[in-house]
C-alpha cells in the first residue's frame, strides 16, 4: 500500500479505536504506534520495544477489530519486527524520547500512611463497628480471613482511616510483611506512566511482589478500560499468591456500574463492609478525642454537643466544624462556649436549624447556585469561574466553589468536573482536598468560606437575588 494511503487508513483506524476505547492509557499508545506497511490481510505497526508484549496482548485485538470495520474486510494489525538493538545499547530499555545514557527513573515512592489513622484513634459507633471489626480481623490475619475486604460508604466516614489502620497494624505486628498503600488514582497514573516511559515490568514487579495491598477509592478505576484490566490481573496475581487486598470505594461493588462485571464480582467475593455517617454519640466522642489531643480550652463542654448536633453528615464535617469554631474563638479572643459554637455554625451552615418550610425546602444548594454565590462573593463572573484563566484570586475562588459544591451537592468528582467547564475529575478532587487542608490551617480561608456560604444562603433562598451587593472576600488569596 502506498505510504499516503497507509497513513490515511491508519488515521481512520486509530480514530475508530479511540472513539470505542476512549481511555487515557490506550490513547497514550495509539499515539506512539507507527504504521510501517500493509497488504490485503495485515497491517504492520512499529511499537516501542519495552511494551511490545503488552501491546500485542491488549491493544492489537482491538485495533484489528477497528481495522476490519474501517477497511470493510478482515484486516489484522500485527507488530512489525523489532529493530536490532543499536551497538552498545544491549540490555537497555528503549524508552521513547529518552537519551541512551539516561538512567531509567527510580520507581515512584510508596505513599506514606497517615500517622494518626490507627485503630487506637478510631472511635467506634453503630455506623462503623462492623467495618472496624472486619478491618481489625484482616489486619490480624492477612490473607486468611476475608479477601478482599471491601470498605464502602459516603465521603468522610472513616474508610481511609481504617485502610491506613490495617497498614499500620500489619507493619507493627507482622515484621517483614510487604505493605503497599495507594489510591486508585495513583495506580492509574503509575500504570500510564509505566506504559509511556519506563516499562511495564517494573510496574508489575512493584504491585505484585507484596503481601498486603491497600487501595483507596477504587471507583476511580471505572470506565478506564486498560487500567481496569491491569488492576484485574494485579488483583488475581496477588489473590492467587495469598496476598491480602483491602479496598475502599464510595459505593458497594454492585453499584460500580461503569466497571467490568468480572472486577465487580472479584470485589464482592470477599467481605463487603459498609460504613455509614456517624450517630450523635460517635460524633461527640470524636470531638472529645480531638479536643483532648489538641489541648483546646473549652469554657463550656456543651460547646462540643452543639457542634455534634449541628453537623451530622460525616466525621470529616464534624472535625472541620470544630476547627472553625476553635479558630473563631481564638481570633476573636472569646471563650469557647455553646453560644459561640452556635453563632459560628449558624453562619457556616445557615438555615440548618430552621423548621422545614421557612427556607426554600431547606435543601442543599445546586452547583449553579454555588457558582453564582462564589462569583458574587469574589466579584467575578460565573464565566470567569468556568474559564481556564488562572490568576491567583480567580483560581482560589474556583477551588473554593468546587469545595462548596462538593459539600453541598455530594456530587461525584467527574460530574463536578463537567459542571466546572469540562475539567478533569482529578482537578476537582485536588481542589477539594487542597481547600480542605487550607481551611484547617488558615483563618482567612475560613472567612472566605463563611462568606461564600452566607452568600449561598441568600442565593438559595431567593434564586433571583443575584444583584445584591457582593460580599468582599479576603485579599490575601491562596493558590
Ligand atoms: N470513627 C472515627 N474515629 C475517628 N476519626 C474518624 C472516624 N471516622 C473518620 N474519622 C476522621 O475523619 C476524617 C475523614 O475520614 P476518612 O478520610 O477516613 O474518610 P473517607 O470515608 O475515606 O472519606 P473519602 O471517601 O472522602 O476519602 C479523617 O480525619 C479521619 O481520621
Amino acid at each position: 500500500m502506498p505510504a499516503a494511503d497507509l497513513d490515511r487508513a491508519w488515521n481512520a483506524i486509530v480514530e475508530d479505536a479511540r472513539q470505542r476505547i476512549g481511555d487515557q492509557a490506550w490513547d497514550t499508545w495509539l499515539s506512539v504506534l507507527r504504521p510501517v506497511a500493509a497488504d490485503h490481510h495485515e497491517l504492520r505497526v512499529r511499537a516501542p520495544e519495552h511494551a511490545r508484549s503488552w501491546i500485542a496482548d491488549r491493544l492489537l485485538p482491538m485495533l484489528s477489530a477497528s481495522a476490519t470495520r474501517v477497511m470493510e474486510r478482515p484486516l489484522e494489525v500485527v507488530l512489525a519486527d523489532a529493530p536490532a538493538p543499536a551497538a552498545g545499547a544491549a540490555g537497555q530499555r528503549g524508552r521513547p524520547g529518552a537519551r541512551r545514557d539516561e538512567p531509567a527513573p527510580p520507581p515512584p515512592a510508596d505513599r506514606p500512611l497517615t500517622p494518626r489513622y490507627r485503630f487506637e484513634e478510631f472511635v467506634l459507633g453503630p455506623a462503623n463497628r462492623f467495618a472496624h471489626a472486619a478491618a481489625l480481623t484482616v489486619a490480624e490475619n492477612p490473607g486468611i480471613a476475608y479477601n478482599p475486604l471491601f470498605l464502602c460508604g459516603p465521603p468522610g466516614v472513616g474508610k481511609t482511616h481504617l485502610l491506613h489502620a490495617v497498614g499500620h497494624y500489619a507493619r507493627r505486628h507482622h515484621p517483614g510483611m510487604r505493605v503497599r498503600y495507594c489510591t486508585a488514582e495513583t495506580f492509574t497514573n503509575e500504570f500510564t506512566d509505566a506504559l509511556r516511559k519506563h516499562g511495564i515490568d517494573g510496574f508489575k514487579q512493584r504491585y505484585r511482589s507484596i503481601d498486603l495491598l491497600l487501595v483507596d477509592d477504587v471507583q476511580f478505576l471505572m470506565a478506564k478500560k486498560a487500567t481496569e484490566e491491569e488492576f484485574f490481573h494485579t488483583f488475581n496475581a496477588l489473590h492467587e499468591a495469598g496476598a491480602q487486598l483491602v479496598l475502599t470505594a464510595d459505593r458497594i461493588p454492585h453499584d460500580l456500574d461503569r466497571m467490568e462485571q468480572r472486577l465487580r464480582d472479584r470485589f464482592a467475593a470477599g467481605l463487603v463492609a459498609e460504613v455509614a455517617p456517624p450517630d450523635l454519640a460517635t460524633r461527640l466522642m470524636v470531638l472529645r478525642k480531638r479536643v483532648t489531643g489538641q489541648a483546646v480550652e473549652l469554657a463550656e463542654p456543651a460547646a462540643l454537643e452543639e457542634i455534634a448536633r449541628h453537623v451530622n453528615s460525616s466525621v470529616r464535617a464534624v472535625e472541620a466544624a470544630l476547627v472553625r469554631v476553635v479558630a473563631f474563638a481564638s481570633l476573636t479572643d472569646r471563650p469557647l462556649t455553646r453560644g459561640l459554637a452556635q453563632e459560628v455554625l449558624d453562619s457556616l451552615y445557615p438555615g440548618r436549624d430552621r423548621s422545614p418550610g421557612q427556607r426554600r425546602a431547606d435543601q442543599p444548594a445546586t452547583t449553579v447556585e454555588v457558582l453564582r454565590a462564589t462569583a458574587l462573593t469574589f466579584e467575578v463572573s460565573e464565566e470567569d469561574l468556568l474559564s481556564r484563566r488562572s490568576d491567583k484570586r480567580l483560581t482560589w475562588a474556583r477551588k473554593l466553589a468546587m469545595y462548596v459544591a462538593r459539600e453541598e451537592t455530594g456530587d461525584s468528582y467527574p460530574n463536578l468536573g463537567r459542571a466546572f467547564g469540562g475539567r478533569n475529575h482529578t482537578t476537582v478532587m485536588n481542589a477539594v482536598r487542597g481547600v480542605s487542608a487550607q481551611i484547617e490551617r488558615d483563618p482567612s480561608a475560613q472567612v472566605d468560606l463563611a462568606r461564600v456560604r452566607a452568600r449561598l444562603a441568600a442565593v438559595h433562598e431567593t434564586p433571583s437575588a443575584t444583584t445584591t451587593e457582593p460580599i468582599r472576600a479576603q485579599d490575601d488569596r491562596r493558590d
